[in-house]
């Protein structure tokens, strides 16, 4: 051990100074963008390969030039995470939500029944059943079975039609159920503005999977409503965006019959 000490140099001080400022900074890189750590890790890396070369730093070179052989494992190692992540972006196809034509044409009549309720601010509240059946949470209702077409809904939701009161039921693309009485969340944290139309929408929304959408007769803003959380105020795209999605998740969850694709 004192020989040790005795043959210990400013030099090897200046060496173990570096290795620890190494294993500091890879420490560090290890916490930035894939790219940036990728690039930082290479340059530091070589730089001090040479610097270990023209110098007598033995302890740094001998690290550094071990290191080199197994550069590109330890690349792999490190970046394993990113390089995998890699790997299954590349393979995979941008996921486009698989939705049939008939709900793309029901979502539009949507779009545009409960665009021309709010501007005439006719208030409307419309349940799109996915996979949870709701028939035994409905009290009251009107039976119908018709296509959805935005005539109709808005037919059904003029203040002097007989069944304008409660919510419309939507299931498997046809309006199946009008004037439905659906059950009142309880949920204390819903704002004091929401009456009774949002609290039933978002009521049924916390006990099934079921798609709302709500005309304010008030304010005449549309709203979507979905596991028990409101998203008020919504524009025409958004309410788009969010039912291909939903109609398409209610697809990929539910086993598809022979035949169907
Ligand atoms: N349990 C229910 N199920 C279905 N519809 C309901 C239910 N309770 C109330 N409604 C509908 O909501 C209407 C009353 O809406 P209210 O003004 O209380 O609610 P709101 O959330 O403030 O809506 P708005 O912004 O349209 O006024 C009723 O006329 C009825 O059509």
């Amino acid at each position: 051990m004192s020989d040790l000490l005795a043959s210990f140099t400013l030099l090897d001080l200046c060496d173990i100074l570096i290795l620890a400022v190494i294993v500091y900074r890879f420490a560090l890189i290890l916490k930035e963008d894939v790219a940036i750590r990728l690039v930082l890790f290479l340059l530091a890396f070589f730089s001090l390969l040479v610097l270990s070369c023209f110098s007598g730093f033995a302890a740094t070179g001998w690290l550094l030039r071990s290191l080199f052989g197994s550069s590109l494992v330890i690349l792999a190692v490190i970046f394993q995470g990113d390089i995998r992540r890699a790997f299954m972006l590349m393979g995979r196809r941008p996921v486009e939500p698989q939705i049939r034509d008939e709900e793309l044409v029901m979502i539009e009549e949507l779009i545009k029944a409960t665009a021309e309720m709010a501007e005439k601010h006719i208030g409307a509240l419309i349940v799109i059943v996915r996979q949870h059946p709701i028939d035994h949470l409905l009290e009251i209702g009107t039976q119908i079975e018709a296509m959805v077409t935005s005539e109709l809904l808005n037919s059904i939701f003029l203040p002097y039609s007989p069944i304008h009161d409660g919510a419309v039921i939507i299931q498997r693309g046809k309006i199946t159920m009008a004037g439905c009485l659906l059950p009142i969340s309880r949920n204390p944290d819903i704002a004091k503005s929401f009456g009774t139309r949002h609290r039933a929408a978002l009521g049924l929304s916390e006990l099934t999977d079921a798609l709302v959408l709500v005309v304010s007769e008030e304010t005449g803003k549309i709203s979507m409503v979905h596991d028990g959380k409101i998203t008020y105020d919504m524009a025409a795209a958004e309410i788009r965006r969010l039912l291909r999605k939903g109609l398409d998740l209610k697809r990929s969850n539910k086993p598809q019959p022979p035949g169907e694709d």
